[in-house]
């Protein structure tokens, strides 16, 4: 008979079976094994020192066949600088993703140097009494199994080149041992998870058909009651050299379920987990001996794959959604972790709670993500790098197991020898009795108590899942009404841009009559200049008559007649004078106030319309507000399911009251919500409703100011034209008769002037001959006084000479 052997203390290891220093020889026994248990009385160095979970990147080589069929690459590993690159074609171009891990190893990459640096490190630690776990994840067929246990074919003791982590790691941990010299044990177990069972891959075939139906009892994973794990029937193999661990490996990997798909010949179907615990004896200074104890796990998990790309049917395609259920639950611990969320779901999976300690727990965990280059199986790769990326967060606080005395063990030994010697006791004298009676009676009452817990639970559940049926429905009514907000948010949306638009239009016509506007006022501007030049030119034309009129005057004062004239023409222009300065100023005063009504009218149009922008900007304002008040209690909402969900969850384990109380109080809090969001809504539409109300009352009038505005321009405009168009008329009237009184003036004057000519001509002539009859008088006196003169010269003269001719005679003579 096999049976469970009772840890010290809920502790998480398996009990200290015999060190090789205690029982030289192989025995098989049937264990109850602990993983994870989160109440582990362990030894806690830096406690606090929290690690993060290292992850590892492999890239396999094309395969012979992708390189015939000449596969292009699609990832680039820069082991130095740790990264993979991820080459993806998106929309025609070639986009680069890059992505950092602990280490990257590409497709030349040796076993061995993946074994230095990821896994040997850990023997130290798990020699140290700290439990270590390595996992493979990654693709189907991107070298899981080759990097966990490559070549298994052990020829002589010795592996090959090819072999993978697990051989290295037994052979490495037994030459630690050697090198210390220090007494120790070691076990190993061998499990299978496939389709949410455990397989013990150590079980000999023949062992297994000599157990009888009662004897071979299905694996079963089980709760401490302590947040770990306990595998009921699990086999340990004690092994004494790495050659024993060979054959059991060879053994073990060997009755993995395999099969055949497109991505690998060789597909493992399950996970695997292998496990080597070892016990180490310790002297202390006071000569009492201690036992550390170490676990090393090696996990091979299954290929996360395409069910279409892996080309699996039927039973295949049911194992592979199987598959990538643990390993989305898995997917979803990595999450849960990494986001701190407060609930991790290690339950919903056996993978998971089997690797609960190895994430987030106190074990010391390595990561090695495998994928493959090719361009073909780029959408698992990046889901693989992420999946990675994301686990690179994850942080565990490892512990070294708690060391136990030597007498403490060999006191549990003895119990345990003694109750097993009670059997055989048992078994013997009372024949068809295995058990003696008070542990039957024992085992009884726990059975009961266990069936009575079991009923209530199933119970319980069945009561969860009816509550959980009426919040799936709630929770299906909130997300109708959810979207139904949504399409009332789609609706304001869509009327908000509708009122946009009326408003650009809006714009557009206050933009068209402003260029009016503009152009009016160009125009009147025009006037006032052409009214300007008139003034200037009636100003000319007024110098021009005042300087006519002083001619006229002059003329008045040679003729009688043309003094009458002149004071008629006198009058005449001072009566048009005035009747033009009336003109203008009538002109001037319709223009002013022509100009003053654009100007008013232009000033209310712009104050009706900043005021309705304002008045629009701020309802688009309020609808803002309120669709953001919208979503944050709809998202208020959402987290509140969310939490609810959380809690339902946690409760539904413990305390039914409490959920049911707790439940009340949510259902009210949920219909709270619903009464707020609706209220809510209601509101937003009514206030959407007023407010195009208003913005219609608004545009209908601001259309009927513009319109009248506009008539009113056009009234005035038409009078301004009328008006000007009478000066005008006015102004050609009075000038054709200004003209013609100038032409008469101009004859009249003419006249005058050929009159007053002749008579200049006969008075000049009557002078002139006058004038030239003095000027003859004058030129006669003068000559005949120049004679006289001359005659008087030549008598003195002749005088003279004969006095000298005298003077001379006497001298001579
Ligand atoms: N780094 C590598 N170097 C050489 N060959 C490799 C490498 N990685 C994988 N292979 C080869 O690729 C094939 C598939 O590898 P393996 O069976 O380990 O994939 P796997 O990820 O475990 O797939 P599955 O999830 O289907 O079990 C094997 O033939 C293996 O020898």
């Amino acid at each position: 008979k096999f049976e469970c052997i009772r840890f010290i203390d809920g502790f998480s290891l398996p009990p200290p079976s015999p060190a090789p220093f205690l029982t030289p020889r192989t025995e098989r026994r049937s264990l109850d094994l602990r993983w994870a248990d989160g109440s582990s009385p362990a030894i806690q160095f830096d406690k606090d020192k929290e690690v993060n979970v290292q992850v590892v990147l492999r890239c396999r080589p094309l395969s012979d066949e992708e390189q015939r069929l000449n596969v292009q690459k699609a990832i680039s590993c820069i082991e130095q600088k740790k990264e993979v690159i991820v080459f993806q074609n998106s929309a025609n171009k070639q986009v680069e993703k890059t992505f950092l891990f602990d280490k990257v190893f590409g497709p030349k990459a040796q076993q061995r140097s993946i074994y230095d640096y990821a896994i040997s490190p850990f023997v130290k630690d798990v020699l140290e009494g700290y439990n270590c776990t390595v996992f493979a994840y990654g693709q189907t067929g991107t070298g899981k199994t080759y990097t966990m246990e490559g070549e298994m074919k052990f020829k002589g003791g010795d592996f090959s080149g090819d072999a993978g982590v697990i051989p290295r790691a037994v052979r490495h941990i037994f030459d630690a041992l050697e090198s210390q010299k220090s007494d120790y044990s070691m076990k190993v177990t061998f499990l299978e998870l496939y389709n949410e069972e455990i397989t013990d891959l150590l079980v000999s075939e023949e062992h297994s058909r000599t157990m009888d139906e009662k004897q071979r009892r299905p694996i079963s994973l089980m709760e401490d009651g302590k947040g770990g794990a306990i595998i009921r029937g699990l086999q340990e193999e004690v092994v004494y050299s790495a050659n024993d661990i060979f054959n059991l490996l060879e053994r073990g990997s060997a009755k993995r379920r395999i099969t055949d798909t497109m991505l690998n010949k060789q597909s493992s179907r399950s996970h695997s987990i292998f496990s080597i615990t070892i016990h180490v004896k310790e002297v202390t200074l006071g000569n009492e001996e201690l036992i550390k104890c170490g676990r090393l796990n090696l996990v091979d998990l299954a290929g996360s794959e395409n069910i279409s790309k892996s080309g699996v049917r039927e039973v295949r395609a049911r194992e592979a959604g199987e598959m990538n259920k643990s390993l989305l639950t898995l997917g979803r611990v990595i999450t849960a972790l990494v986001e701190h969320s407060g609930h991790v779901p290690y339950r919903d999976s056996k993978l998971t709670r089997l690797l609960r300690d190895s994430l987030g727990g106190k074990s010391k965990t390595c990561i090695i993500a495998t994928i493959s280059p090719s361009v073909l199986c780029l959408e698992e790769t990046m889901s693989t790098l992420d999946y990675a990326y994301r686990a690179k967060s994850i942080r565990n606080k490892p512990e070294a197991n708690r060391k136990v005395s030597k007498s403490v063990l060999l006191k549990d030994l003895y119990s345990e020898i003694e109750r097993m010697k009670q059997d055989v006791r048992a078994a013997r004298e009372k024949n068809g009795v295995y058990i003696p009676p008070e542990r039957f009676a024992r085992d009884e009452a726990e059975r009961k108590a266990m069936s009575e817990k079991i009923e209530q639970m199933e119970s319980n559940v069945d009561l969860l899942r009816k509550e959980a049926l009426k919040f799936q429905e709630l929770y299906q009514a909130e997300q109708e009404h959810n979207l139904d907000m949504e399409s009332e948010i789609q609706k304001c949306k869509e009327s908000s841009e509708k009122s946009k638009k009326t408003l650009q239009d809006l714009q557009g016509v206050y933009n068209t009559t402003n260029l009016m506007l503009k152009e009016k006022e160009f125009i009147i501007s025009n006037l006032l200049q052409s009214e300007n030049a008139i003034l200037q030119r009636a100003k000319q034309m007024h110098s021009n008559l005042e300087s006519a009129s002083e001619d006229m005057s002059l003329l008045l004062a040679k003729t009688e007649r043309q003094t009458k004239i002149e004071t008629e023409n006198q009058g005449l222009v001072l009566n048009f004078g005035s009747h033009l300065d009336q003109s203008l100023k009538d002109l001037h005063k319709t223009v002013i106030g022509s100009v003053c009504q654009h100007q008013q009218v232009l000033r209310s149009m712009e104050e009706h319309f900043n005021s309705f922008l304002s008045t629009k900007s701020e309802a688009t304002r309020n609808l803002e507000l309120r669709i953001a008040n919208i979503k944050d209690v709809y998202a208020s909402g959402v987290q509140g399911m969310r939490k609810l969900a959380n809690v339902l969850h946690k409760k539904s384990l413990s305390d039914l009251e409490q959920m049911k109380l707790s439940i009340s109080a949510q259902m009210i809090s949920v219909e709270n919500f619903l009464i707020t969001a609706v209220s809510e809504a209601e509101q937003v539409l009514s206030d959407v409703q007023t407010s195009l109300e208003e913005q219609k009352e608004l545009l209908a009038v601001s259309a009927c100011q513009q319109e009248m505005g506009l008539k009113q321009s056009l009234v005035s405009t038409r009078v301004i034209s009328r008006t000007t168009i009478d000066f005008f008329n006015d102004l050609q009237e009075r000038a054709s008769r200004l003209a013609a009184t100038v032409e008469e003036n101009q004859m009249e004057r003419s006249h005058q002037l050929e009159v007053f000519e002749t008579k200049f001509k006969e008075l000049s002539a009557k002078e002139e001959n006058a004038a030239l009859e003095k000027i003859a008088g004058i030129l006669r006196n003068l000559t005949s006084t120049k004679d006289n003169m001359v005659l008087a010269a030549l008598h003195n003269m002749n005088n003279k000479e004969c006095g000298r001719k005298k003077d001379v005679a006497d001298r001579n003579g």
